[in-house]
């Protein structure tokens, strides 16, 4: 059950995975300015985020964040921008040399989320 846990290299590589990711993220004019809030603390946003994927990849954590609807509620997010975190996604996962198939198997997790981040 923990075969993408292991794809995508573990807590270690969901680690930088996120490293590479938010980097990314923040520099994506797409996505607007919501992530540039000086209120959100950066720290634990990539704990939340590795902890998701870690979870959701069946590696041995729960997540322990707000949840979706509750943390995305107000910011407007659009069909579009959760589109281009996906891509962002997909390039880190790239970057990170995790596999096409274990890339499809994390997205196919979070496409279920759309409904609860996107409220635009
Ligand atoms: C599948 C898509 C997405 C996932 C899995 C996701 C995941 C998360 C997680 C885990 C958190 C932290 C929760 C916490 O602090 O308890 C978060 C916060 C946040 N997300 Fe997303 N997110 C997604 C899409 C987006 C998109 C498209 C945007 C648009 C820019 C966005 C903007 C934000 C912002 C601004 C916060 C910080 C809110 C705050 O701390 O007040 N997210 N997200």
């Amino acid at each position: 059950a923990d075969e993408l846990f292991q794809g995508l290299g573990r807590q270690s590589g969901i680690d930088r995975l996120v490293d590479t990711l938010v980097p990314l993220l923040l520099a994506d004019v797409r996505l607007g300015n919501s992530l540039q809030d000086p209120n959100i603390d950066m720290v634990h946003f990539k704990q939340k985020l590795a902890e998701q994927f870690c979870d959701l990849s069946g590696g041995a954590c729960k997540y322990s964040g707000k949840d979706m609807a509750t943390i995305h509620d107000g910011l407007d997010i659009t069909a579009a921008q959760f589109y281009a975190l996906v891509e962002d996604l997909q390039l880190a996962m790239d970057r990170e040399g995790v596999t096409p198939a274990m890339q499809n198997r994390l997205l196919a997790r979070l496409a279920p989320m759309f409904r609860d981040v996107v409220t635009r």
